[in-house]
């Protein structure tokens, strides 16, 4: 039995009919840890989410959760909680209802002290009362974050839990499961937000059409040698360009997307030597440099750059 990890999957398949939904995916998470799951629509995050909560069983492969083999029957495994696409709410009932009535129906002493103090672990006090039919997407991940926390999780499973999240929703959620993965509980999560993940995540996993591409801290990923596209403004735009131009590995970009209508701005692409080259080169010719910031985060590149390279290899 192994102790130290809260998932360990090993070669896991899972097909719909002729759709390879999985494809031989390995997966580690150790206890305690927020491991990020990251790939494009379909990629088969919520496939391997749900896996994970007992509500599908692998077509091959091993897969262990907090210790225990998960054999051929649909079954929540224990210690195991968490979400898929949406959580289930009874829309008639308020938030404190909801948690009290999920809290009887799986037999949870929780009480009506654990139901307020997980309503306030999520920030959602101040609408305790109100009927959850009226919450908005936000609201309602928060709730079944709140539903998760009842049942004191080894092991949570949320898929997209930042969706529709304001920020300071986002700060409740984010503060969640920081403490609970400090407690021990591994937590598995999706999302498309690389700024969430580099925030959240020790390890993250990239699944590019059912297949690990990458497994691993999310700054080994960042820190890969790339090119980078950056925003470029500065004093005088007609000169940044000829420099730009005429510096050793740096290339003008044509990205009216990037710059907008901001004709101060430019963008140019190359490694961070050249780049420092390229603003050495601005300040001996005179040239203010007002900002400098690359387009998208760095970690972002890279799991563009990864992705698109396994769909160029199909
Ligand atoms: N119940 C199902 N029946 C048939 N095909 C399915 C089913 N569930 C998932 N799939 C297919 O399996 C693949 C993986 O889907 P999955 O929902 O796991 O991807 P995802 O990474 O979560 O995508 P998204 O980012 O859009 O949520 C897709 O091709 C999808 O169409």
């Amino acid at each position: 039995m192994d102790t130290l990890h809260a998932v360990r999957a090993r070669g896991i398949t899972k097909c719909f009919g002729e759709v390879v939904a999985l494809d031989g995916v390995d997966l580690d998470v150790a206890r305690g840890q927020i491991h990020g799951l990251v790939g494009p629509n379909g990629a088969g995050k919520t496939t391997l989410l749900g896996l994970l909560l007992g509500l599908a069983v692998p077509d091959g492969g091993r897969l262990e959760i907090l210790g225990t083999p998960v054999e051929r029957a649909l079954a929540v495994p224990d210690g195991v909680a968490g979400f898929v696409d949406a959580p289930g709410l009874y829309p008639s009932l308020t938030a404190r209802q909801n948690l009290a009535a999920l809290a009887e129906l799986r037999g949870l002493d929780a009480g009506s002290a654990g139901v307020d103090d997980a309503l306030a672990q999520v920030g959602l006090t101040d609408v305790a009362d109100d009927k959850t039919r009226g919450f908005s997407l936000g609201m309602r991940q928060r709730l079944g974050l709140a539903a998760a926390l009842l049942t004191e999780p080894r092991l949570l499973v949320l898929d997209e839990p930042s969706n529709g999240l304001d920020p300071a929703g986002k700060r409740h959620v984010h503060r969640v499961l920081t403490r609970l993965a400090a407690g021990g509980t591994a937590v598995v999560l999706s999302s498309h937000r690389m700024d969430d993940l580099e925030a959240l995540c020790a390890e993250v996993t990239i699944l590019a059409t059912g297949r690990v591409v990458f497994s691993g801290p999310p700054n080994k990923l960042a820190a890969e040698n790339r090119e980078l596209d950056y925003r470029l403004r500065t004093s005088d735009t007609a000169a940044a360009r000829r420099l730009a131009d005429t510096t050793t590995g740096i290339r003008l970009v044509d990205d009216t997307g990037a710059a907008g209508q901001d004709d101060q701005l430019i963008v140019v692409r190359g490694l961070v030597p050249a780049l420092d080259e390229l603003v050495a080169n601005l300040v001996r010719g005179g040239v203010a440099v007002r900002e400098l910031a690359p387009v998208v985060s760095p970690l972002e590149a890279a799991f563009l750059a990864l992705t698109e390279q396994q769909e160029a290899d199909k």
